[in-house]
């Protein structure tokens, strides 16, 4: 059975026309004029864009302590519900074990996505296992992208010689490196020193992980993959000491590209000064919330193009599992949601306040990061060929958030009372209508694992261009004999 969406304007990275989309088989199979299919989608007054991907979820993580409460059934629903149609999460191996042996339990978590997703590959320890498994992920597997943490010391965190040995791995093997940015020694040096001084509420978190620590480990990372010869994406970048060591990067030349979060553009720090503990710990994320100045280098970088994808980091706790940190900050788990607001908000505090383009709107919530994933353009497209993974846009549509109206599981929104106007009249999963002009009609099971290949297109330019500026040794005649 067909489908059309009619009388929509079509928004890309690059056009904006107005034509109707036919979609068979979950896949785009005619863009024109007039148009007729079996069901029919009226987009009067919308625009027809790609769904959103999000890069950056933590859907039942397992972390400090406890298991982040949206699971790939919550969470990709409030995706969808938002006009995401794909997310990417993280495989997290635990210490010692297999690459292989983590994704399995990944793909037995995912089993009830409603929405198509994809990993990343953590890299949480470094050992012969890691290195001779990393092929098979990428080749077998489908997973070209690899996480490190900075921080997180004693947990997540990797080394500088882990984290260049990894690198220079993924270098040989066509993959890119992830880095959490932040240098996790000092954040561990400052929190020790501020619970000592008796700073134990949601605040000190903030503290504990100034600008400095980014933009220090940000550089850091940056150089260690340009020796290596790896492509690098640094997830949540949230100040303007991390965005201007990517901007230097890419001026540069090197490969590198920044990833802002939606909560990071629209919130900021005052949060953790209010009164009530709950309020402010339900905002504790790494890196934290920052101030006026680092949110506009963050929107200034997105219209530059120096910022180059907006994701969510969504990894949702309840109050109760944030209050596992009353009295000891460095116990408040850790992470936000957002998943479901992402596309309403940037729409929001993006395009309607003219920063930017929908055209931008679109590049930065969905093909850029296609691109960037090697998934482009079956992802992050319409075009014929392409995923029917499409939201109609009704830019007239408005909303209050409220956590009690969310698909979410957790009990709060960190944007609650926020009006946001632009909103799906219409979210498409492979063809599927998973929401129908504010109904809910998602399937859970119907989302698919997305394979994306290694040694895309940025791959192969980086290792051209360092394979011909290898260090060679000069050819010499007359060398002169060893002296006595
Ligand atoms: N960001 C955060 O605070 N929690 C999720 C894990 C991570 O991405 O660091
Ligand atoms: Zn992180
Ligand atoms: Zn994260």
């Amino acid at each position: 059975m067909t489908k059309v969406i009619k009388n929509g304007t079509i928004i890309t990275h690059d056009l904006t026309y107005k034509a109707d989309v036919l979609i068979d088989g979950g896949k785009i199979i005619e863009i024109g004029p007039d148009l007729q299919g079996d069901e029919q989608l009226d987009a009067t007054g919308c625009y027809v864009m790609p769904g959103g991907i999000d890069p950056h979820t933590h859907l039942e993580m397992p972390f400090m302590g406890t298991y982040s409460t949206d699971n790939f059934e919550s969470g990709t629903r409030a995706a969808l519900s938002g006009g995401t149609t794909m997310v990417v999460d993280f495989v997290l191996p635990g210490q010692g074990q297999g690459l292989v042996d983590a994704m399995k339990t990944w793909h037995n978590k995912s089993t009830l996505a409603s929405c198509d997703y994809s990993y990343h590959m953590a890299v949480t320890w470094w050992g012969e296992k890691v290195f001779d498994e990393m092929p098979t992920v990428i080749n077998d597997h489908g997973i070209n992208t690899f996480k490190h943490f900075m921080a997180y010391k004693g947990a997540l965190m990797v080394n500088d010689d882990e984290m260049y040995a990894s690198f220079s791995r993924l270098g040989e093997l066509g993959g890119i490196a992830l880095v959490h940015a932040e240098n996790g020694d000092v954040v561990a040096e400052l929190s020790a020193k501020l619970l000592a001084a008796g700073n134990t509420g949601p605040e000190a978190h903030a503290y504990s992980r100034p600008a400095q620590v980014e933009g220090e480990a940000t550089n850091r990372a940056i150089m260690i993959a340009d020796m290596a010869g790896v492509p690098l994406y640094v997830v949540h970048t949230s100040c303007e000491e991390s965005h201007e060591a990517i901007r230097r990067a890419r001026q540069q030349g090197k490969r590198v590209w920044g990833e802002p979060l939606i909560q990071h553009l629209t919130l900021d720090e005052s949060e953790y000064f209010n009164k009530d503990w709950d309020h402010a710990a339900r905002r504790v994320m790494s890196p934290p919330f920052r101030n006026k100045q680092h949110q506009d280098s963050l929107w200034a970088g997105l219209q530059a193009g120096s910022l180059s994808v907006v994701a969510t980091d969504h990894c949702a706790f309840t109050t109760e599992q944030k209050r596992y940190g009353v009295g000891d900050f460095t116990k408040i788990p850790n992470g936000t949601g957002g998943l479901e607001d992402r596309m309403p908000m940037l729409w929001t505090h993006g395009v309607a306040t003219g920063r930017l383009t929908p055209n931008e709107f679109v590049a930065v919530t969905s093909t850029n990061i296609a691109k960037i994933l090697n998934c482009y353009p079956r992802k992050g497209a319409v075009l014929v060929g392409a995923d029917a993974d499409l939201v109609v846009w009704d830019p007239e549509k408005e909303k209050t958030i409220q956590a009690s109206a969310q698909q979410s599981a957790i009990d709060y929104n960190v944007f609650e009372g926020q009006t946001v106007k632009g909103l799906p009249r219409f979210t498409l999963t492979r063809g599927h209508v998973a929401v129908h002009d504010g109904e809910m009609r998602t399937q859970e099971g119907h989302g698919e694992f997305v394979k994306r290949a290694g040694n895309g297109a940025t791959n192969k330019a980086l290792s051209s261009w360092k394979e011909l500026t290898a260090p060679r040794p000069v050819e010499r005649t007359g060398i002169p004999a060893t002296g006595v």
